[in-house]
């Protein structure tokens, strides 16, 4: 295969040298020993599979590929073959999903510790504010959700040298790719069930996963909670969304499996076409909405205007489900989880003991700027922290030496901007040699991998009716690279083989 620095399609007589690290868990299958002929018939049969299942997304040279569907396909960025994990660890990250619910749903009733933990960073971070700003006039009016949905996914790294099972973040708005990372995981088995016995690979070590299906119930679970049968399901999307099909899977799979119709609304349209009834409905272009679910909103460029925040507003005062409510939102923010890491803070929310100390096992370093040892750490040696700001979506995170030349202007500039970042403790996870595919064309790269698992939680009162782990999400990305995330094309899905 090609060295790692040339991404050039696989040519079968080519034999590159290349530089691998495997250290800790055993490669199940050595990638190298592949045949490249039967390499490149496996590429083959992967492109096929991901175009006739609907593993794509618009192509980001074609233009129009975000807006008309259809336009601009190309395969969704994949690994060829599942990532290794150690089972004990998936055990483990599926067992925290009912814990990291339940908490969740805990800390969104808590009004005064949300405003009070983000108070300093809603006077250095716009966005952030605007957010709290809907939240505090919530908290005016004591608007009560009684039904609450989330649809969170809890992303992990293995550190390879305590083999400790590390938080990344908690997502707990517009987790992207429950349908896609069922397909992948269909891909996987399926390739492994033509070709697993050459590679020595079991399809079964390919745990289930039906994160897409289990997503679009929990939102129809909700819908039956607000009990109107003539209502709908909203989907908040962006103007321009080349990830459009993993939302549609769910659109489309919300209409046939459940007969529930969704509408697919931007702010600005629903700023438009919005209102609310005395009774608190919200209408939009006339039809009565039941769940709000969000696959936008939770950046600064979905606000262009004021229109968008508005319409943000309005669904916050209606008698809607919001997934994610505005709670719900603010308490994945980065800041919260810096916090919840402290000392003393998990016992305000959380009664049981053990699942208390399972949270705190998968926690890494995470800091305020306050800490001045920790900040004079991370000046010294910022290869082992990441800085972040109050963002989502990928591509916002500070490392390596600009986390030190951030904190040293910081400190020359008087720290006032501190609150607008944490310190978290960089995760080193295991490198792999991995078989990257992206727009037809076979690479091969040492990578680390992401695990995140999805988790549904729904609410009416005092009853829970869902508190599920549903499925999860490999991403996997070059191991030189700092950033992740597939929406921001720095990894690929994948999906895990357990060992
Ligand atoms: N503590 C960490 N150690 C190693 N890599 C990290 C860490 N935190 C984040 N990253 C990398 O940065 C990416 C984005 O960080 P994340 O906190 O997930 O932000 P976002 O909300 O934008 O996805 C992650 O997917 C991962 O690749
Ligand atoms: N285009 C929007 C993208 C929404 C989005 O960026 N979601 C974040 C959490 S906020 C996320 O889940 N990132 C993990 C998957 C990755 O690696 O990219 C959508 O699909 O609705
Ligand atoms: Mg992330």
């Amino acid at each position: 295969c090609c060295s790692s620095s040339q991404h050039l399609p696989l040519r079968c007589n080519q034999v590159g040298e290349f530089e691998t690290q495997v250290k800790s868990l055993k490669t199940m299958v050595d990638i190298h020993g592949i045949d490249q002929e039967l390499l490149k018939k496996m590429v083959y049969d992967a492109l096929v599979w991901s175009s006739l299942h609907g593993l794509v997304v618009g192509d980001k040279s074609v233009k129009r590929s975000g807006k008309v569907p259809g336009v601009g396909l190309v395969h969704a960025p994949i690994a060829l073959l599942p990532g290794l994990f150690p089972e004990t660890h998936w055990k483990q990250a599926c067992e925290l999903v009912s814990i990291f619910n339940e908490l969740v749903d805990r800390v969104s009733l808590d009004g005064t510790f949300i405003q009070e933990s983000l108070s300093r960073t809603k006077k250095v971070d716009a966005f952030t504010s605007r957010l709290l700003d809907i939240h505090s006039k919530m908290l005016q009016i004591d608007k009560k959700e009684e039904i609450r949905l989330g649809l969170h996914r809890s992303d992990y790294m293995l550190d390879e040298k305590t083999k400790l099972l590390l938080q990344v973040e908690l997502n707990t708005i517009s987790c992207s790719f429950a349908e896609f990372s069922h397909l992948v995981s269909q891909l996987h088995s399926d390739l492994l069930g033509q070709y697993g016995e050459v590679l020595g690979l079991d399809s079964r070590m390919i745990p289930e996963n039906h994160a897409g299906n289990q997503y679009a119930e929990a939102l129809v679970k909700a819908w039956t909670e607000y009990n109107n049968p003539s209502a709908v399901i909203m989907i908040v999307v962006q103007a321009e969304e080349r990830n459009m099909y993993d939302q549609h899977c769910l659109s489309v799979n919300l209409r046939k499996r459940h007969y529930v119709k969704t509408l697919r609304k931007t702010l600005a349209e629903i700023d438009r076409e919005g209102e609310l009834q005395s009774d608190g409905t919200l209408l939009v272009d006339g039809q009565a909405v039941a769940v709000v679910y969000y696959r936008a909103g939770y950046t600064p460029t979905d606000y262009p205007s004021e229109s968008e925040w508005k319409a943000r507003l309005l669904v916050e005062q209606s008698s809607a489900v919001k997934c994610p409510s505005i709670s719900y939102h603010l308490v994945g923010t980065k800041k919260i989880q810096q916090e919840l890491a402290q000392p003393n803070v998990l016992e305000r929310f959380l009664d049981n003991k053990e699942d208390i100390a399972k949270i705190r096992k998968c926690f890494t370093g995470l800091w305020s700027l306050d800490d001045k040892d920790i900040v004079n750490k991370a000046i010294e040696t910022p290869d082992l922290f990441i800085m972040k700001p109050q963002r989502e979506g990928g591509g916002n995170n500070i490392y390596g030496d600009d986390v030190r030349k951030t904190l040293v202007r910081l400190r020359k500039e008087g720290n006032v901007e501190d609150a607008a970042y944490i310190l978290m403790q960089r995760i080193f996870p295991p490198v792999y040699p991995t078989i990257f595919v992206r727009d037809g064309i076979c690479y091969k790269d040492p990578a680390i991998s992401e695990l995140g698992i999805f988790g549904a939680y729904l609410r009416n009162e005092d009853k829970v009716i869902v508190n599920d782990q549903c499925g999860y999400l490999m991403t996997t990305k070059v191991s030189s690279s700092n950033e992740g995330g597939v929406a921001a094309g720095f990894a690929v899905l994948d999906s895990i083989y357990l060992t």
